[in-house]
């Protein structure tokens, strides 16, 4: 008999669980509709209790999406040296299952866009014009909704003024840190897992986003799940499938906003899981502020609350700017807990008895 060995690099992929039906999210998924009175109230509060939603009512375009889905869909289906072209991915350009430079793998090939205000950056070229176009239409719809949602947030939180957050990400002038990302997960069928180099269950493997906020969105194919937390001082989660929706986005928290509301805030835990029949198409539009910006609770969060004589709340987090997270985040691996190192330890307890 034939034993055919495991690739060596689907050793340093961790294999998730595929999702079963138990694992949907149903009817408890949170969902903002923007224009709706009282959205900012709402955007808190599934910030809060699960660190993403989803967005309806966004007035986003469906030409805009379906422009650049289209233009990736072509890319990727190009031939693999007019990918290879374009890449490897350092960090940007074209990238075949290594994600990062750190050793994980993912059953995924993307490609990698830098953001230069208002549009793609001419230093990291896209690979038609076509699709540069599609891109460009694409990030102003994104930086629209990013403004919007990041002052819902301010405004949510009784933070003045409103532009607190946005201005960071979306500013006229900021130079501020945004990408955009294009991933194609190829099914990834069962009979396939021991004869394709990398051909996992992993399309992306778990991780948090650095960024202040990320906006997804993907075609009709499922596979992004998320960590809830049941408690999480006891740091017991579940993976939960976030059923595929074409018509919305998905905002996530990321971990430069769990430090900017001082914990309050939690960047989520995600993953994908590649399908077993369906190609799965993912656009995602990162948030980042300048890399000079300091990342640091907001003050007004802080002392909100605070009577006279009493304590203002203190950091959670040791202070850091973002081109200082930024560079740690590219030395670590995908699934590291980023923000643990800046975590301040409690004060210690006074002991009763000494
Ligand atoms: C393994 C890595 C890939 C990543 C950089 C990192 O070292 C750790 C963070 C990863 C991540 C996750 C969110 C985004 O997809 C991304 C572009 C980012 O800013 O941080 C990726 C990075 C990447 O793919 O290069
Ligand atoms: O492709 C997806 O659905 C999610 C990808 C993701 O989380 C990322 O690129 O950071
Ligand atoms: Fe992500």
């Amino acid at each position: 008999m034939v034993v055919l060995a495991k690739p060596a690099a689907l050793e340093q992929i961790s294999l998730v669980r595929s999702p079963s039906v138990e694992d949907n999210f149903g009817a408890g998924l949170p969902v903002v509709d923007l224009a709706a009175d009282g959205a900012a109230g709402e955007v808190v509060r599934a910030c809060e209790r699960f660190g993403f939603f989803k967005v309806v009512s966004h007035g986003v375009g469906e030409g805009v999406v379906g422009r650049l889905e289209a233009e990736a869909v072509r890319f990727f289906a190009s031939p693999q040296a007019a990918k290879d072209a374009h890449g490897p991915a350092s960090p940007f350009g074209y990238g075949s299952k290594r994600i990062g430079r750190n050793g994980d793998m993912g059953w995924l090939e993307y490609l990698l866009l830098a953001i230069d205000g208002a549009s793609l950056s001419r230093s990291s070229p896209a690979p038609s014009s076509s699709l540069r176009d599609a891109a460009n239409e694409y990030v102003g719809a994104m930086r629209g909704m990013a403004r919007t949602v990041l002052e819902m947030v301010a405004e949510g939180l009784g933070v003045a003024p409103r532009g607190a957050l946005a201005d960071m990400v979306v500013g006229d002038g900021a130079a501020s840190d945004q990408i955009l990302r294009l991933n194609h997960y190829p099914p990834c069928p069962p009979l396939l897992q021991n004869l394709m180099p990398n051909c996992s269950p992993t399309g992306f493997g778990e991780h948090t986003d650095p960024q202040l906020i990320s906006i997804l969105h993907s075609n009709s194919t499922s596979g992004l799940q998320v960590a809830l937390h049941h408690d999480a001082d006891a740091g017991d989660h579940q993976w939960v499938t976030v059923p595929p929706d074409p018509a919305s986005f998905l905002v996530i928290v990321g971990d430069s906003l769990q430090v900017m509301t001082n914990g309050r805030m939690r960047s989520v835990r995600h993953r994908v899981v590649a399908n077993k029949l369906k190609s799965r198409v993912s656009m995602i539009y990162f948030g980042g502020p300048p890399l000079e910006q300091r990342i640091a609770p907001l003050r007004q969060l802080l002392v909100a609350g605070v009577g006279d004589g009493e304590e203002e709340e203190q950091s959670r987090y040791e202070e850091f700017t973002w081109g200082e997270y930024k560079k740690a985040a590219y030395l670590s691996r995908l699934g590291d807990n980023r923000l643990a190192p800046f975590h301040r330890q409690p004060p210690p307890v006074a002991n009763p008895l000494a």
